[in-house]
């Protein structure tokens, strides 16, 4: 005979397996989904192939096969590479994918190069620009990109030119002589997609360039600019395609951080090289700990919650940035920022040059310590990436308008590879799109079409145990759902003679009480009413329209309870969402998805997840406090590169020495600039780390910084090394540790389970 804790048992089993198909059922949806992307994107390129004529089954393979090609193996300009990197761009060894893309074009191949902000594209293409003969045409977007460019390699010795708006007619003669003469000393040239448009001049000249066998590469920086599925489309990348038409036996190289399966076929058939080798590093950022954390609806107590934040990890006025939505919104957040004492300014499209230069000023001589930009398409760019080399935190404000752009706006935070921060105002009402509770990175890695890596604590959702209570809402509470159960079987209702579904349906009806259906119910009804009348929602129309909906609700559900319903429901297959593009905006609506029958039919459970601990957010902000600041020797070396900079014609302190050369010389203290002994430099200074303090001092510098700048700073820093040494141990008389260290020591100790180790990425 059956018992009332048997029927109890088998109804805790059965839930489990409902909830088990459900989950294959969203399992098999996603992978749905992701297949209709690829068919799509296949049916495109497909399209792409016919139309260019180039779709025949010999590039197919050529281009499969290229991807086989071993481009790590030895090539004969290794040695001189490895010069160049060294003693010209002063980089002690390569990142993830640098030296293959090198070998790469170096090979003469097409190359197609997906690499995380800051992660190091550059180089890629600046160090082959060096080794091949003639001249090197870049295209980049923007003036302020180019001339960040231009800058950087002028100082390393390097002679880059641009030919823009600004350029002198001094200059531009040289530019023109030398690409139609080969007279005068060009090996790097950026241009803007314009120049390639719209000057038959300077194509006449290029084609001069070329046809004297001087035209070395074609690099086309922020390549997703191709694309009209990208983030940040312009009209006149597409005329980027005659250059592989004119110069097919140039390399062409393009270069993003940011692009979908969708993107990467839309440059390689804008830009013609389907036969490119494409490589794709990671979308992690390892250095970035992403947090989210839950906006007041009250303006002042967000800016209040971020100066509080900024003033506690960040008291020695390292540098961040806030996003903000709209242009007023910033002017009104820089205000309220520096009225509670952070010295902050506003940075957007709609100031006149002369005001936003006076911020890239204050900002460089870090008289500013916060840039409070807008969202809008091309603030991510817009600023010199120089000075946001040590952006050690970005705090949204509001939500980006994608998931690239949010990629693309919070990478710029540690673009230097050390620990830095990117924090994440959120209010459900800001768009109908948010990641479950799950690792803040994987969203990255889903979006991007990555497999999962580990965030090694990176988040403050893997960082901090939170406390989450499920309720479900499909129906009613699950609070009333057992106890509930329990009396239908109390009451002597004989289950035997029921089936399993019959059971849950009737314990469902029990519990319902019929007249009074759950919130999610009311809310797929409601949205499915106004679909058969041909009316489309927003998220927050939905929501008001719910309020009105109380007496059938028969409980009160808070605003933001129902914002998160509306999400949860999205995540669950049972609503959609709908972006509707126009030029100035992209509306979201919430329509219905696959599984809202199943709700309508009591046949799916929709839980809501509660937080139930708000203070543990506050927390792991608190907790998340990994500022980088220099000490002792490093802030001596910190200081001796703004002198060195500003006496060698103003250029970026980080030009002279990069913050992680910096940490280097200081866990190294070299005392010679040159090498003395035999040791294997390179294998020591990739695990300098573990090995810094007495004794390694053998190293000389110029293994740390390379020839050139050695030659130009090497006495000085090694006076400031000596000068430091002689002084005697630091006042604690602790061995003091490199800064990136103390971070990770930080982060390992007050978190417990954080690890950012050296890895190949940090020299
Ligand atoms: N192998 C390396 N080791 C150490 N630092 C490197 C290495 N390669 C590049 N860097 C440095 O990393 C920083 C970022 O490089 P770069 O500007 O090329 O990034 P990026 O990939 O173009 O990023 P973005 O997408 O933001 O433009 C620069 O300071 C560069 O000198
Ligand atoms: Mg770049």
């Amino acid at each position: 005979m059956e018992t009332e804790v048997d029927a109890i048992e088998e109804l805790l089993t059965i839930e489990a397996e409902i909830e088990d198909v459900q989950d294959q059922i969203k399992l098999l949806l996603e992978r749905q989904e992701k297949l209709h992307e690829r068919q799509s994107e296949l049916k495109f390129l497909l399209e792409a192939y016919r139309a260019s004529g180039t779709g025949n089954s010999a590039n197919e393979n050529a281009s499969r096969s290229s991807s086989l090609e071993d481009w790590s193996g030895s090539f004969e300009w290794d040695s001189q590479a490895d010069d160049v990197r060294l003693n010209i761009f002063g980089i002690p060894s390569y990142r993830q994918n640098q030296k293959e893309i090198i070998n790469a074009i170096m090979s003469g191949r097409d190359v197609l190069v997906i690499m995380a902000a800051g992660g190091g594209k550059s180089l890629c293409y600046q160090l082959p620009a060096i080794l091949r003969d003639g001249v090197a045409l870049v295209i980049s977007p923007l003036l302020s990109l180019i001339q960040d460019q231009v800058m950087g390699l002028t100082a390393l010795g390097i002679p880059a030119y641009m030919l823009t708006s600004t350029t002198s007619k001094e200059n531009e003669k040289f530019i023109y002589k030398a690409l139609e003469k080969g007279e005068g000393e060009l090996k790097i040239l950026y241009v803007t997609p314009e120049k390639i448009s719209k000057s038959k001049r300077f194509m006449s000249k290029l084609e001069k360039c070329h046809n004297a066998g001087r035209l070395s590469l074609i690099s086309i920086d922020e390549a997703h600019c191709c694309s009209q599925w990208g983030h940040d489309f312009r009209p006149d990348y597409k005329s980027l395609s005659i250059l592989k038409t004119q110069f097919s036996n140039v390399p062409v190289v393009a270069l993003t951080a940011t692009a979908t399966q969708k993107v990467q076929y839309d440059v390689m058939e804008m830009l013609r090289i389907p036969k490119c080798v494409k490589f794709v590093s990671t979308v992690n950022r390892p250095n970035l700990f992403y947090t989210v954390r839950s906006k007041s609806s009250i303006g002042k107590v967000v800016v209040d919650e971020i100066a509080e934040f900024i003033q506690e990890s960040y008291p020695n006025s390292e540098s961040g940035i806030v996003y903000c939505f709209s242009r007023k919104e910033c002017e009104q957040v820089a205000a309220e920022l520096r009225e509670r004492g952070i010295a902050a300014d506003y940075y957007h499209a709609d100031m006149d040059v002369n005001a936003r230069e006076k911020v890239h000023m204050r900002w460089s001589k870090n008289k500013l310590q916060v840039i409070v930009g807008t969202v809008e398409i091309y603030i991510h760019i817009t600023f010199n990436t120089q000075y946001l080399l040590t952006v050690r935190f970005v705090i949204h404000h509001s939500l980006s308008k994608s998931m690239e752009t949010y990629y693309q706006e919070s990478g710029r935070a540690g673009r230097d590879g050390l620990p830095s921060e990117c924090v994440l105002f959120y209010r459900p009402a800001d768009v109908p799109r948010q990641s479950k509770r799950q690792c803040r990175r994987n969203a990255f890695f889903q979006h991007f079409a990555e497999p999962l890596q580990d965030c090694n604590g990176m988040c403050n959702n893997c960082a901090f145990c939170s406390e989450v209570r499920e309720v479900d809402v499909s129906q009613y509470f699950l609070e009333v759902w057992l106890p509930a159960a329990i009396a239908y079987v109390s009451a002597g209702c004989s289950l035997l003679y029921l089936t399993r579904e019959d059971l849950i349906k009737r314990v469902r009806l029990l519990i319902v009480g019929l007249p009074v259906p759950g919130h999610a119910k009311v809310m797929v009804s409601l949205l499915q009413a106004m679909q058969e009348n041909d009316q489309r929602l927003t998220m927050l129309q939905l929501v008001d329209k719910m309020k009105n909906k109380k007496k059938e609700l028969g409980s009160d559900i808070k605003k933001e309870e129902m914002e998160q319903l509306v999400i949860q429901l999205i995540l669950d297959h049972v609503f959609k969402e709908e972006f509707q593009h126009t030029a100035y905006a992209t509306n979201a609506y919430v329509t219905l998805g696959p599984l809202a029958n199943q709700v309508l039919q009591d046949k799916k459970i929709v839980k809501l997840e509660v937080s139930s601990k708000q203070k543990n957010k506050d927390d792991s902000m608190k907790s998340a406090n990994h500022s980088l600041t220099f000490s002792g020797l490093e802030l001596k070396l910190d200081e001796l590169r703004g002198e060195l900079s500003s006496g060698h014609g103003g250029i970026f302190p980080h030009s002279v020495l990069s913050s992680q050369q910096i940490s280097t010389i200081s866990s190294l203290k070299p005392s010679s600039t040159q090498e003395a002994s035999s040791y294997h430099v390179d294998m020591l200074l990739l695990s300098s780390y573990s090995w810094h303090g007495a004794g390694w001092n053998i190293i000389p510098l110029e293994k740390i910084i390379g020839k050139l700048k050695t030659e130009k700073y090497g006495s000085k820093i090694l006076d400031e090394i000596k000068k430091y040494t002689d002084s005697g141990p630091s006042d604690n008389g602790i061995e003091e540790e490199g800064s990136e260290n103390r971070a990770s020591k930080r982060l390992k100790t007050k978190k417990g389970l954080v690890v950012i180790e050296s890895s190949d990425e940090e020299l």
